[in-house]
């Protein structure tokens, strides 16, 4: 290297053993060299050219002037003539002084130098520079120039080395353990999460900048570390961006839950990803510190390598508190549900789930599922999408069959407002399958009795007409969840009370009073319910069938029930065992209009002015259910001039028309001088989504209320 006319220095090795420098300098100057990228701890080489010219063996502090080392490693001499000094220095590559940096062979190392030409004292310096030299078998090979890391900017160094560390290691790690393992704590989580992520974002990007600031030649001196930094200063944007999108899309979008979840997995998957990049960077960037400055940090020490051991720990009590079942808690609180309904209609944010009535005002919004889930079910029950059994919505690959865990109980807890005023208090048994017996074979009657033999607890038959509708939650855990299906109350379709029904439709009255057991509300000797037959159904309905021995959580009965009115229109369009919500309501007009009633059941419903129209799809008369009975009391009432049952039934077969929202807004037209009361769905998952739909559009163009229909 010349630095300046006449001065010159020569560094090379000699026999893989010494390195050897050849320096010419003027008269009263030095020129020292250290090895690292800067003048601070490092080993260090001067060459003095003042009265007694000398060569020392140097070891620089961090703040102070270089030391002299107690072990002096090189060999020197030294020429002189009138202008200039010529040394010749050698020293081991390897010495035995710990400050002595170890030169090693096929490594590159990094070189400083500083000079003064104004005095052999090494208190200033006038120059300085910094280059890479390849130390080989064959010798030397100049590398390159370098950066030469001052004091002050090494600070900055650290400054940017702490703060990503701290970013990347500490808030990134409680960026993601907040959001996984606090969900509870819903209120304030999301707070937290844009707080942190925001810090995560500013301090990534002005760090970076230090950084890039640090780094003149970034370019050319391009490392890992540099290439995953720019890389993390681009995409923590993209990150935060994404972060945005799935909030957004996880309030706004509706009827597409499926997206929601998408666009929430993106950006979960892509923090993930930029966490561990996040990790690379850190470490690379305390690997690339450590080769350069001394002493060495043991900042990658606490890394994240360390959060994620200790999070394994609370990764499993985390597993283990999802997968156990809390109870949920009972309220003092008590409602009927009138009173419910009346607090919905008066702006409420009210769900049922089970027997308790939730207010999700202030959840909607940090729903992980979405807030439209939720929105779209104000005033209704909840229940059969909590537990998994359905979805509301059917048509997407991805459809969301989200069965709850112990985080969303633990949330439900604290929406808790109120329990239902109930006339028949819910029950929860376990029990096991008894006997099934059937009137087709598209569905079955299954009884169930106790596990511990005692006394049922579960009412047989309702008189009231308010009990019609309501359902009994079945529950069976398999491996580590439990599976749940929800089976509406359908007493009539017992086969022997159906025989009963069809007698009574023939004037056979006398069956009625012959029978009187079976329509007595009283706690009884055994329990059913009515499914879709085993054969064709898979899930519990099977289990319940096949698995003889097993025991089911009962829990019963639950729900809204159909709340029908005394008076007025109710209209219910079901499909397939959707009926089954509607026989008892069948069986009940069949009572009284055959006059059966006692004066307490028959006030229920003025036969006047009550109306039912019932809508059934079936694929054919052979796979119906309950067509009989409902086509005998059509047949009858048209014969008798009443106007409170109508029967209308498509065969699907037969190739009729769906029913789309014109049918709905006809048979709202053809019914419009008649006060609707109900309008009931009651289908498969995708007929019941269709409906839904459509009786969103009719509410927001004001044919009917949200309040007058229920998706069941
Ligand atoms: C008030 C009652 C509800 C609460 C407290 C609740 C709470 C939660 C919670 C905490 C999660 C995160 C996963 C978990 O811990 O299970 C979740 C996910 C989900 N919820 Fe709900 N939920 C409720 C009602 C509903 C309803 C009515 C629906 C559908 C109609 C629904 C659909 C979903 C879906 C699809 C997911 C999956 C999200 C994912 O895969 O990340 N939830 N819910």
């Amino acid at each position: 290297m010349n630095y300046q006319e006449g001065s010159q220095a020569r560094i090379e090795i000699l026999n893989k053993t010494y390195i050897r420098y050849n320096v010419q300098i003027k008269k009263g100057q030095y020129l020292a060299f250290g090895y690292g990228y800067s003048m601070k701890n490092v080993d260090m080489v001067i060459f003095q050219s003042s009265t007694i010219p000398q060569v020392l063996d140097l070891y620089s502090n961090d703040e102070a002037i270089p030391q002299i080392d107690s072990q002096q490693d090189y060999i020197s001499n030294f020429t002189t003539n009138s202008t200039h000094v010529n040394f010749v220095a050698t020293r081991l590559l390897e010495t035995t002084d710990s400050n002595d940096k170890v030169i090693k062979l096929g490594e590159a190392l990094p070189m400083v130098w500083a000079y003064s030409i104004l005095n052999s004292n090494l208190i200033k310096h006038e120059g300085k520079g910094s280059f890479e030299i390849y130390v080989s078998n064959a010798g030397i090979n100049y590398q390159r120039e370098t950066t030469f890391i001052e004091w002050d900017n090494l600070l900055m160094v650290r400054v940017h080395g702490w703060f990503l560390w701290f970013t990347w290691s500490l808030l990134s790690y409680i960026q993601m353990a907040v959001n996984r393992y606090l969900k509870i704590f819903w209120k304030v989580n999301m707070w937290i999460h844009r707080i942190v992520g925001t810090l995560i974002l500013i301090l990534t990007i002005i760090m970076s900048i230090v950084g890039f600031r640090n780094h003149k030649h970034i370019f050319e001196d391009l490392s890992g570390h540099h290439v995953i930094g720019i890389i993390i200063f681009f995409s923590v944007n993209l990150l935060v961006a994404s972060g945005i999108i799935a909030r957004s899309r996880q309030i706004r979008l509706k009827w597409k839950t499926s997206k929601i979840l998408i666009f929430k997995n993106i950006h979960k998957i892509y923090g993930k990803l930029m966490y561990l990049l996040g990790q690379v960077g850190v470490l690379t960037g305390i690997l690339h510190y450590n080769n350069r400055i001394k002493p060495e940090t043991i900042l990658w020490l606490p890394n994240a390598d360390t959060f994620l051991l200790s999070g394994i720990f609370v990764e499993i009590m985390y597993q283990v508190y999802r997968n156990r079942e809390s109870p949920f808690k009972k309220s003092q609180m008590k409602i009927t549900i009138q009173d419910f309904e009346a607090r919905v209609r008066s702006g409420q944010k009210l769900v049922l789930l089970d027997d308790l009535v939730l207010d999700i005002s202030k959840f909607m919004e940090s729903h992980p599922g979405g807030k439209f889930s939720l929105e779209a079910n104000i005033g209704r029950d909840v229940s059969k999408f909590f537990y998994g059994g359905y979805s509301m919505e059917n048509y997407s690959q991805f459809t969301p069959l989200h069965s709850h865990s112990n985080i969303a109980r633990y949330i439900v807890n604290g929406l808790i407002i109120a329990q239902l005023d109930t006339q028949v208090i819910p029950e929860v048994a376990n029990m096991r399958f008894s006997s099934s017996s059937y009137v087709k074979t598209l569905t079955q009657t299954i009884v169930l009795e106790r596990e511990d033999g005692k006394e049922v607890g579960f009412h047989k038959f309702f008189k009231d007409i308010q009990m019609i509708g309501k359902y009994y939650l079945v529950r069976k855990r398999f491996r580590r969840q439990f599976v749940n299906r929800h089976y509406t109350v359908a007493n009539c379709m017992e086969p022997k009370a159906y025989e009963v029904y069809l007698e009574i439709l023939k004037g056979n009255k006398s069956v009625y009073f012959e029978n009187q057991e079976l329509f007595q509300q009283k706690v009884g000797g055994s329990f059913s319910i009515t499914s879709k037959n085993y054969k064709t159904k898979s899930g519990v309905s099977r289990r319940l069938h096949e698995f003889q021995t097993d025991i089911f959580q009962v829990q019963g009965p639950l729900g809204k029930g159909l709340q029908i009115q005394s008076s007025g229109l109710h209209i219910a369009f079901t499909a397939g065992t959707g009926i089954l919500a509607f026989v008892d309501l069948v069986a009940h007009l069949i009572r009284k209009n055959f006059n059966l009633l006692t004066p307490e059941e028959d006030s229920q419903i003025n036969i006047e002015e009550f109306r039912f129209i019932l809508y059934a799809s079936f694929k054919n008369e052979e796979d119906s259910i309950a067509y009989e009975m409902c086509q005998g009391l059509q047949n009858y009432c048209r014969k008798n001039g009443l106007k409170n049952f109508q029967f209308n039934v498509r065969f699907s077969d037969a190739n009729l028309n769906k029913w789309d929202y014109g049918f709905i807004e006809y048979v709202l037209g053809v019914n419009q001088d008649i006060d609707l009361q109900r309008l009931w769905v009651c289908g498969p998952p995708k007929m019941n989504e269709d409906f839904h739909k459509a009786l969103e559009n009719l509410v927001q163009n004001n044919f009917i209320e949200s309040s007058q229909y229920e998706i069941l």
